[in-house]
């Protein structure tokens, strides 16, 4: 139980497919020893169950999709993958041979481009692709193979790691325990088990799946089948304590997707009135691309922002300073492709920032923003504010602290910038109006201030 509380609690949720088990694999490769060689060679039974799947999916498809194979010799390499049964199938030379040789008919190439008609692996063509190497006898899965390739989760499956804390947050070290759920229907039922003591949420959604619909019932839209997901989960009152992080997953596959042509706005007809906005360009990106991204997070956080407990935050000038520790609920997003671990390891430095903040605020220290939008912590002592108080401004040099306390005594701002040297305090009297009526009450604020320079 000790254990259990000291770790912080990081809780993967989004639909089947989403890529949360390749976060796992990511944390595993960042934080642990990446795969003994038992788990690479369990990843190579997936891998290829994967080939196996895609080319059985695509030679079907011929047939559905009435589209005839290009090379008549490819027949029998079709007869031959027809007649699989998957569920009981040794992987023969014959297999590989005859897999390659159809992937490379033209027919079946059409089949691939028309895969938003039907259900196929996101990995098929990464591993349709190298079936040769696969084939070998003595094939040891690459780090990249293993991310890219694809086991439905159906159990709740934890990953202990330690991250280590920027000094600015305290230094040291944190334990996280990351939980991965499975995202389908079925599956969904068992997430609640739990929900229970977690700090954050990860959600991830697959966003390049817009013109896909679900395997559970072959109709719903997927990105729609995810916002109505992330809908519950925001909602869920299990989960109200625990901040929340968006990741708008695949984004190498959207890119992809929406430079081919293939338009959001077929499936979103809200999309043609939506504007990128000048703040979300990037040079040398294609437009179109960073216009259907910014709309798939709109959607999302339109979501997060439903419910917005009434509490203001940010410190303005000559603006009251917050007493209260109950903020709004922080719901954060980041563009993300699961299987690049560069992408990932600069993605996650932040998160964590993001859980070690959340973190400290949940232990009674609340944390401001000040005016130029950078954020530092104000400690306070308790919440007993009735008396005297004790503040602690915590920061970055240069944030503001020295600044901002003064003009918050002094009522005017000081124009130069002086660097702290130790610790240095400001007080301020104040007459406190209590909520629940009654007398109001002296406070005497003391407010500490330090030196945030690293020497
Ligand atoms: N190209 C690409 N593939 C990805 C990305 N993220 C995940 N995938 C692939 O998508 C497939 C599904 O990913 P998983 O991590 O198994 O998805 P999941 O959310 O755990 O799915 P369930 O266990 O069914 O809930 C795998 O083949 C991944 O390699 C990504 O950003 N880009
Ligand atoms: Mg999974």
């Amino acid at each position: 139980m000790k254990e259990y509380n000291k770790a912080i609690k990081i809780l993967l949720l989004g639909a089947g497919e989403s890529g949360k088990t390749t976060i796992i694999k990511q944390m595993k490769i960042l934080h642990i020893n990446g795969f003994s060689q038992e788990e690479r060679q369990e990843k190579k039974q997936d891998i290829r169950s994967n080939i196996l799947e895609g080319i059985v999916t695509l030679t079907q498809q011929l047939d559905v999709l009435g589209v005839p194979l290009e090379l008549q010799e490819n027949q029998a390499a079709k007869d031959y993958v027809l007649a699989i049964n998957p569920e009981d199938f040794t992987y023969t030379q014959e297999f590989y041979t005859y897999t390659e040789q159809l992937w490379r008919d033209p027919g079946i190439q059409k089949v691939y481009s028309l895969q938003h008609k039907f259900q196929l692996i996101d990995c098929a063509r990464y591993f349709l692709d190298k079936v040769e190497e696969v084939g070998q006898p003595d094939y040891d899965p690459s780090v990249q193979d293993i991310l890219h390739s694809r086991r439905r989760t159906t159990d709740i499956q934890k990953i202990e790691f330690e991250v280590r804390v920027p000094k600015k947050y305290g230094g040291g070290s944190l334990q996280f325990w990351m939980f991965d759920v499975g995202g389908q229907r079925g599956e969904r039922k068992k997430w609640i088990q739990v929900f229970d003591g977690i700090q954050a949420v990860l959600f991830l959604v697959s966003a390049s799946c817009f013109d896909l619909v679900i395997r559970e019932d072959q109709e719903t839209n997927r990105l729609q089948e995810s916002i109505n997901i992330f809908k519950s989960v925001w909602h869920s009152r299990f989960l109200k304590n625990s901040g929340f992080i968006v990741f708008l997953n695949k984004q190498d596959i959207l890119k992809e997707k929406v430079t081919s042509g293939k338009c959001i706005g077929d499936h979103f007809p809200d999309y043609s009135s939506y504007r990128l906005e000048d703040k979300d360009r990037v040079a040398d990106e294609d437009q179109e691309y960073l216009r259907t991204r910014c709309f798939i997070r709109e959607k999302f956080m339109a979501i997060s922002k439903e419910e917005v407990k009434a509490v203001e935050r940010k410190v303005t000038p000559g603006g009251p300073l917050i007493l209260s520790d109950e903020g709004p609920r922080e719901c954060y997003c980041h563009f993300t492709t699961a299987t690049d671990t560069n992408n990932v390891r600069i993605v996650f430095e932040d998160v964590h920032n993001m859980i070690i903040k959340w973190n400290l605020e949940k232990i009674g220290v609340p944390v401001f923003q000040d005016y130029t939008n950078t954020t530092y912590f104000i400690m306070g002592s308790g919440k007993d504010y009735d008396y005297l108080i004790k503040f602690l401004a915590l920061g970055d040099s240069g944030v503001g602290k020295t600044s901002f306390l003064y003009h918050y005594t002094e009522g005017v701002f000081q124009q130069q910038f002086i660097s702290t040297v130790g610790i240095d305090f400001r007080e301020k009297r104040l007459t406190h109006r209590r909520k629940e009526g009654g007398p109001p009450q002296g406070v005497h604020l003391q407010l500490w201030d330090t030196a945030g320079q690293e020497k």
